[in-house]
């Protein structure tokens, strides 16, 4: 004899929030605090790492306290090696002894590194707090603080523990660009490339042409304004295009890992000395040959996508330090493996993605079929 209980826990959910995108953007989040963009907020935990705590977090915390809005910050050591469940942590200890509680706020300020781990947090602490993302680099522009995926990185690989959760407003600073090292910028072009492959035939000839308005090819920041903020317009457009119908990646999300199969494995296999866009830049190239190899682009679309991540100053070739096997036994950490195999998600031509039997946007590769296209590619 047993007895039923159903829990009734139908949900409807309304998650959606703006992305402004300008130059100097304080004062507009702080119009929106004012106007109560989280609500039943008392207090503001300010997130960021050691370099943009001296470049904007500071002056943000000035402007918040000048405001009358009680805030505090909280900085970890930048860099993607302070990723981790540990920093998290940390960062939980320092907040629950400044008695932060379930009425706060995390206001992230940095770069992916910052906006994937604040993210984690705000999604946990006091099991979920309402936070705001204020980017100041390409890449978190183009895509870590969008698009609600966060977490921390392991020994094993990168980003294996988080949560999915959506930001209520993301403020892109355009301005903050001008502050940033050159490899930084370039590695937020990566993912600007990413999405102009899956989806953008016209976006990728537009950076094919404009590569030399963001930085020169001899590594001097261009940043012209109006390609920057088509740059970053572009950037969400894609990425929320796939992200609104598929948030929890079932499937169609799995597109937005485009290049990140290889990538994911080299960024962890440099012990991060590769940058998260370097690192996928190589993934992409490694990606495009081998759609090439089996028959999805042609080689001349191959050639153009190697040469436009070129233009922007990025890798495309596996160090040589890393051997074929190695890169392989990575792989199989990627989150896109089913059933012990490894799946890659593939481009066909520029600007579409490939889609396999019932729809789906990956696809296994075989161990032995990888090694024998590895060896093609690197010979
Ligand atoms: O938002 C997504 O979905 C992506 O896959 C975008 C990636 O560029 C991003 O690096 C993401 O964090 C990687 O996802 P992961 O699940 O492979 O860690
Ligand atoms: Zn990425």
């Amino acid at each position: 004899m047993s007895t039923n209980f159903r829990v009734g826990l139908q949900k409807v959910v309304d998650h959606s929030y703006d992305i402004e995108i300008g130059e100097g953007l304080f004062g507009a989040l702080i119009e929106d605090l004012k106007h109560g963009i989280v609500e039943n907020v008392s207090k503001f935990a300010i997130v960021t790492d050691s370099k943009v705590e001296a470049l904007y977090g500071q002056a943000l915390l000035e402007q918040l306290h000048q405001n009358d809005f009680q805030a505090e910050l909280f900085s970890f050591p930048a860099g993607e090696k302070s990723k981790t469940r540990e920093t998290k942590a940390q960062l939980e200890d320092r907040l629950l002894s400044r008695s932060y509680g379930r009425d706060c706020c995390i206001l992230a300020i940095g770069g992916g590194a910052v906006t994937d781990l604040a993210g984690f947090l705000a999604g946990t602490f006091g099991r979920g707090v309402p936070s705001l993302n204020y980017a100041t680099t390409l890449l978190a522009a183009a895509d870590a603080s969008i698009g609600g995926k966060t977490g921390v990185n392991t020994p094993v690989a990168t980003n294996l523990i988080g949560v999915f959760h959506q930001p209520k407003k993301v403020y892109i600073d355009l301005a903050t660009w001008k502050t940033l090292p050159v490899r930084e910028l370039r590695s937020g072009l990566a993912e600007t490339i990413k999405h102009a492959c899956i989806a953008d035939a016209d976006f990728f000839e537009f950076l094919e042409q404009n590569m030399e308005r963001v930085v020169s090819s001899d590594g001097e920041l261009v940043l012209d304004r109006e390609v920057c903020e088509r740059i970053a317009f572009h950037n969400c457009e894609i990425k929320y295009s796939v992200v609104e119908k598929d948030e929890l990646e079932s499937n169609l999300r799995q597109i937005l890992n485009l290049g990140h199969t290889a990538g994911r494995a080299l960024e962890a296999l440099s012990g991060y000395e590769l940058l998260h866009g370097e690192a996928i830049a190589i993934g992409l190239a490694v990606q495009v040959q081998l759609a090439e190899q089996l028959g999805y682009v042609t080689a001349d679309q191959t050639q153009r996508v190697i040469a436009l991540l070129k233009k922007a100053g990025l890798p495309t070739e596996i160090p040589a330090t890393i051997t074929n096997r190695m890169l392989i036994d990575k792989m199989y950490t990627d989150k896109k493996v089913r059933k012990g195999r490894i799946r890659f998600v593939f481009q066909a031509g520029i600007g579409a993605m490939k889609s396999f039997e019932g729809g789906a946007y990956s696809t296994p590769v075989e161990e032995q079929v990888l090694s024998e296209l590895l060896n093609k590619i690197r010979s």
